[in-house]
């Protein structure tokens, strides 16, 4: 019987296995953490010296799959024309979210050096601008129950929640603070994030807002490497003939980018061994990944199940949506500055989204996708509208997102995602055009 991964297992085969002392906790254990920050941690020359507690956001599934494992997993990197496989070991703790003591355990290890964040853009629960959601009734018990309980007598369950929680234990015991590294889809998401869990400190506790205003880093970062949600199928198929029996393999795409702008007082691995770049302006680097990756997909997302895609690469067989794709990264690249290389990127995207092994499902991308378009398209269009031109392909990832959602009349469905090109009839007659292409071809 094939014995199933575990440390002991791996050493007994003669590999490399030890657990490295916790300096990182990550919150959100997903695939993307696993194929991303987890993955440069382990090709770091240091590794040795930088274990990963890794926490889930909602579901408790992953760590108790990961913690049968020891924490570890195989990362499939799979291209077009086959996969490789590699163990990752950097995780060498994995909690539900809800483990509060552990979560505190890992804060108050005085070396801890960084909390990295994979909770998805909602998970922040911030508005778009990284203030706190008032209406938001999760965040908004977390706050009072934190602020009313003393240290530890209150439960509490969101992302800022937790990691209030965590600092405050850091505080509490006159421990030096930590960089937080929030790897979400998010325009300057470190600035976001600060923003956000400052006002929340304060609201728990002025001290406590003071010490993260004082001891804290903020590091922005632009994230890039395509990783789908792992399937039963992914599973079967990747124990079929391995060494190791795993339950929670992840599939992800050769390439990957990681670039960092911020402090990290508490040092951090090298994770410049595996490719990550750290720079002082990461805006043109996260204006080309946010606009041209991550606005291609969700115009694909929206166009592509309304057409009745279901795949990336299956839109991506559909010559218009292609068609569109590539007008799309025309207009973005018109608005970024040529050092980031745009049109090399925009190749890399063709072969990245047509990887016709990477079933990246447009349901899981289409999500929010009103509050996407916001960050994503609307900036282009409003650029370019304001340099003289159509602006036809941002118009059109208007129109898949109007197809696909139920918005009224088009005025309206523009004017919620920008007033001023709700104004702009151009803008406008060139997404009722994009609707009236869709509804040809029997969009819903
Ligand atoms: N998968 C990718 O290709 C990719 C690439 C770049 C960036 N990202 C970023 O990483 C995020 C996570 O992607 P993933 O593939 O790991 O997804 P996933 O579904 O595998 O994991 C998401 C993790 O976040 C937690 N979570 C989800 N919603 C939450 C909420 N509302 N509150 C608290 N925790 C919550 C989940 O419990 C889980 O631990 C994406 O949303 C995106 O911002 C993903
Ligand atoms: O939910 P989103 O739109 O932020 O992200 C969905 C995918 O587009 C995203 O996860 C990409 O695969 C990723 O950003 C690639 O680096």
């Amino acid at each position: 019987m094939t014995p199933p991964l575990s440390r002991p297992n791996l050493a007994a085969a003669g590999r490399d296995s030890a657990a490295a002392p916790v300096r990182i906790v990550h919150f959100g254990l997903g695939a993307f953490h696993r194929a991303h920050q987890a993955w440069y941690t382990q090709h770091a020359r240091d590794r040795d010296q930088w274990g990963i507690a890794a926490f889930t956001g909602r579901s408790d599934r992953n760590a108790r799959l990961l913690d049968a494992q020891d924490g570890l997993y195989t990362l499939v990197r799979r291209g077009a024309g086959g996969d490789t496989s590699e163990v990752v070991t950097s995780i060498v703790q994995a909690r539900p979210g809800s483990d509060l003591p552990a979560l505190i355990a890992a804060f108050s290890r005085p070396e801890l050096a960084i909390a990295t964040i994979t909770v998805t853009e909602r998970g922040y629960r911030l508005a778009w601008d990284g203030g706190l959601d008032r209406e938001d009734a999760g965040l908004t018990a977390d706050l009072a129950g934190l602020a009313s309980e003393p240290f530890g007598g209150f439960a509490p369950t969101t992302l800022l929640g937790r990691l209030l929680l965590g600092l405050d234990a850091r505080r509490r015991a006159r421990l030096p603070g930590i960089a937080v590294v929030p790897c979400d889809n998010v325009p300057d998401n470190g600035r976001f994030l600060s923003t956000g869990l400052l006002q929340a400190a304060a609201e728990v506790d002025t001290g406590l807002a003071a010490w993260i205003s004082a001891e804290v880093s903020f590091v922005s970062t632009s994230v890039d490497r395509i990783t789908p949600r792992t399937t039963a199928a992914d599973v079967a198929a990747v124990n079929r003939d391995a060494p190791f029996q795993d339950a929670a393999p992840v599939i992800t795409e050769p390439f990957t980018d990681w670039v960092l702008s911020g402090d990290f007082p508490a040092g951090r691995p090298c994770w410049e061994d595996a490719g990550a770049r750290f720079t002082a302006d990461i805006e043109p680097w996260e204006r080309r990944k946010l606009w041209m990756l991550n606005g291609a997909h969700t115009m694909l997302a929206n166009g592509g199940l309304a057409l009745g895609h279901e795949t990336v690469a299956g839109a991506m067989g559909d010559p218009r949506l292609r068609e569109m794709v590539d007008a799309l990264w025309d207009e973005a690249a018109a608005q970024l500055p040529a050092e980031v290389e745009p049109p090399a990127y925009a190749e890399q995207l063709r072969t990245r989204f047509a990887n016709p092994r990477i079933e990246h499902r447009l349901a899981q991308i289409a999500a929010d996708s009103a509050a996407k378009l916001k960050l994503r398209i609307i900036p282009v269009a409003v650029a370019e509208r304001a340099a003289g031109r159509p602006a036809g392909a941002c118009a059109f990832a208007v129109a898949c997102w109007a197809a696909a959602s139920v918005v009224g009349d088009v005025e309206t469905a523009v004017h919620a995602l920008s007033p001023v090109l709700a104004a702009d009839g151009g803008f406008v007659d060139a997404v009722r055009r994009g609707l009236d292409e869709l509804g040809r071809r029997g969009a819903a």
